[in-house]
């Protein structure tokens, strides 16, 4: 393991070496999709995300699969509720961004139902149900075997953030 670890750390200080300062690292991460490119749920850049691949479907809605491995277990053999929680609140975001009025999380709320299992393929779910001036409300919900484990309701409020330049 020792012999593995020592490769592994040469490779982290050659790219640490050599990639851009962190400020140019931020502006290009904006840049172009932006966010979909390093967000740690669906981002293909982003080594946390599992990731989760969202679709966004005519009813307005947004749906993705997803089966989670070893490094977001929780109770034995099961999902971490923090995990759940990180998945739901950014489908619950994506839900907005596709349903065309999106904001920052300022409240979710969710129910775990039942354990949600490893390596078994998860159907993760985001609906905009209303949006009253700032606020939005959303639901979503993560389902294994057609049983719901976790369900989400979200409030967002319309505030964005400016992107680094
Ligand atoms: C499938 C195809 C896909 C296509 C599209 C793909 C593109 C996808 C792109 C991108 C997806 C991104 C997905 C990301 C998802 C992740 C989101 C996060 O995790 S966000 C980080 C965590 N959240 C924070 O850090 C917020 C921190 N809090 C704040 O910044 C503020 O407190 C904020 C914005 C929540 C509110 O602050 P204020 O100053 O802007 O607004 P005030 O004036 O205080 O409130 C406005 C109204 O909302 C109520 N309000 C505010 N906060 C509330 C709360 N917590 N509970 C209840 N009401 C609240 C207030 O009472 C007020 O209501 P009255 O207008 O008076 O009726």
């Amino acid at each position: 393991m020792k012999e593995v670890a020592d490769r592994l750390n040469a490779v982290a200080d050659h790219l640490d070496e050599h990639a851009p300062a962190m400020d140019q690292r931020m502006v290009d991460m904006w840049s172009g999709e932006g966010i979909t490119r390093h967000d740690p749920v669906t981002g293909p850049e982003n080594a946390i995300a599992p990731p989760l691949h969202l679709t966004g479907k005519d009813d307005g809605s947004v749906e993705g699969e997803v089966a989670l491995g070893l490094p977001y277990q929780g109770p034995p053999g099961h999902v971490h509720g923090g995990i759940s929680a990180l998945l739901l609140d950014h489908t619950l975001g994506v839900a907005n961004h596709w349903a065309g009025q999106s904001g920052m999380t300022a409240e979710l709320t969710l129910r775990y139902h039942r354990p949600t299992p490893l390596f078994e393929p998860l159907t993760v779910t985001g609906e905009q149900v209303a949006v009253d001036g700032r606020k939005i409300r959303t639901t979503g919900a993560i389902t294994a075997r057609g049983e719901v484990c976790v369900s989400a309701e979200g409030l967002f409020i319309a505030k964005h953030l400016p992107r680094p330049r």
